[in-house]
């Protein structure tokens, strides 16, 4: 099997000791998508917990053929990656950010952290040079190819997946987390942080390794815990419930952005696409 080609396949790896990721010292560590890996579509097919297959039954349609992670890294260009990563920036500097490690920016809701709390991106005057209708444009574009690739993957049918709330740009750093809202690295379940969330994707806009240390996306598996390097453009998708408690790694040198555009098959819990505005509000 030629590594990166395969559809489904578990790359087993010499296991290392790592105190960072939950679990404890012994814990396995598999690696599921490296920085190094260059990704058509690969894929690792989990069963559904039973709390996920009920509720995803109340969505004819948008049941997963089976649970699981899909990732690759040809949904996204790096140039798109870059367009984004470049609003995240912009956005970053017009308030500094958090004063904690994770800062976000939702153009949904204009969320947009600073210091210990968020404002509203749209008040702020600056606001109208932060996304041209360019940015909007491939903004659009990415999150219709991942919802595509989603529903391609999961065998969903076309149409079901809407974007839910929140659908945020991140940044992680170093700094000493000052609120919760900087606590990034526990492990969790989207479904119980988000319970809007059915599929959470994310779109990775800079590299493991080169830009950032640490920082590594994990999925804490029962029989081991399976890493997924970001890499810019790479996109990482998964069905949002119990049979994928997952974490960040802390990151360790440098600064980690990433997209996280979450569906939902809930009609009534969709959001629409940003749209530009100009001045405060
Ligand atoms: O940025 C990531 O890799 C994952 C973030 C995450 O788990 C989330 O937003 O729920
Ligand atoms: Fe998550």
């Amino acid at each position: 099997m030629v590594r990166g080609e395969a559809d489904t396949a578990e790359f087993e790896l010499e296991e290392q000791l790592d105190g960072g990721i939950r679990g404890g010292m012994m814990d396995k560590i598999l690696e599921l998508a490296t920085a190094k890996d260059n990704i058509g579509k690969r894929s690792q097919p989990v069963a559904c917990s039973e709390k996920y297959t009920a509720e995803i039954a109340n969505y004819p349609g948008c049941t997963p053929s089976r649970c699981g992670r899909v990732i690759s890294d040809k949904v996204v260009t790096p140039h798109e990656a870059q367009a984004l990563r470049d609003i995240a920036t912009r956005a970053f500097q017009l308030t500094g950010g958090s004063s904690g490690g994770a800062s976000i920016l939702d153009l949904h809701s204009g969320a947009l952290s600073k210091g210990s709390s968020f404002v509203n991106v749209y008040q702020l005057p600056e606001s109208q040079h932060l996304v041209s209708e360019s940015d909007l444009r491939i903004y659009k574009a990415v999150k219709q190819r991942v919802a595509q690739f989603i529903s391609e993957h999961f065998q969903l049918a076309p149409g079901v997946l809407k974007l839910a709330k929140p659908t945020f740009f991140s940044r992680m750093t170093t700094k000493e987390a000052r609120t919760v809202h900087d606590e990034y690295w526990h492990t969790h379940v989207d479904k119980e942080t988000y319970p809007s969330f059915h599929y959470t994707s994310l779109v990775y806009l800079n590299d493991y390794g080169h830009d950032f240390q640490g920082g590594r996306f994990i999925f804490n598996d029962n029989d081991a815990n399976r890493t997924v390097e970001p890499k810019t453009g790479r996109v990482s998708a998964f069905t949002a419930g119990w049979e994928n408690p997952h974490q960040v790694e802390p990151v360790s040198d440098g600064v980690r952005f990433a997209l996280t555009v979450a569906f939902t098959c809930d009609q009534s819990q969709a959001i629409s696409d940003p749209e530009r505005r100009t001045g405060p509000m």
